[in-house]
């Protein structure tokens, strides 16, 4: 059974794959805040900007089967909720991309699921905190470290660090297997100052590069 709080189609708002057509695959629940907002202030992770708690939402639900979710992760694919835009013609050949999120995905992402996601055509990436081991399939990993949370995954193809997280600079992470290296400020009542201090970081530390939420600056989901 996987528990989904929402599925749907956008571009990739964030790092190396921003403006990457994709499904979301958003499940629910995470190991590092329950969600609540009463419990955020001690929580081991207290910046998240995302509703994952429940299966209410757009698309989500409780699936039986990889076979379940995966079709309803295809059925995703292109529904642009304004069907009278241009008649679609979806092609078999076509690139299909997932990245699965949260919450934490690899709480629940595992082996069938992936193997049904690709019997679909997708590549699939995952979205995580980083600690949880990652199982062996997926096409693209993004590792997000938070300030006080072990982290197990040691290599990857992009470690996206929001910036700055007084536990969790960017020395600490620098020297792991990863492809890409970016900075994210931190979204929040000081949203502009952190980008500013991304800025100034990426500047005198030439190998991160900054990443920014563009999906927020142009109002997409
Ligand atoms: C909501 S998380 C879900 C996936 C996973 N639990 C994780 O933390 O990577 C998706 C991405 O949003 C980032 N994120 C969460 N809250 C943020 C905030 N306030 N500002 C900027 N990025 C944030 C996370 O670090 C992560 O890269
Ligand atoms: N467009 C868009 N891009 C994203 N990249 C990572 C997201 C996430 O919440 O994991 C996200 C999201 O919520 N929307
Ligand atoms: S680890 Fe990810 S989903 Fe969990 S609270 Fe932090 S940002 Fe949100
Ligand atoms: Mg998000």
């Amino acid at each position: 059974m996987y528990s989904v709080k929402e599925i749907f189609y956008t571009l990739q708002g964030e790092g190396a794959n921003t403006g990457t057509p994709a499904v979301f695959c958003r499940f629910a629940g995470c190991n590092l805040w329950s969600g609540r907002e009463a419990d955020r202030a001690t929580a081991a992770c207290d910046f998240c900007d995302t509703d994952f708690v429940g299966t209410d939402g757009p698309g989500g639900g409780k699936f039986a089967s990889p076979d379940a979710l995966a079709d309803a992760v295809k059925d995703a694919w292109q529904s642009t909720g304004s069907d009278s835009f241009i008649a679609r013609a979806i092609k078999e050949s076509d690139p299909r991309f997932v990245v699965c999120t949260g919450g934490e995905p690899l709480l629940q992402l595992d082996a069938p699921l992936i193997a049904a996601f690709h019997a679909r055509g997708f590549k699939i990436a995952v979205e995580t905190n980083g600690t949880q081991p990652v199982p062996p399939g997926i096409d693209w990993v993004c590792v997000s470290p938070k300030a006080t949370a072990p982290v197990v995954v040691e290599r990857g193809d992009e470690l996206k660090l929001v910036f700055p997280q007084r536990e969790a600079m960017p020395e600490r992470f620098e020297s792991l297997d990863f492809e890409h290296f970016f900075l994210q400020p931190m979204d929040g009542p000081t949203r502009e100052a952190n980008t500013r201090a991304a800025v100034e970081y990426c500047l005198h530390h030439p190998r991160w590069r900054l990443s920014l939420q563009t999906h927020k600056i142009i109002g997409i989901a």
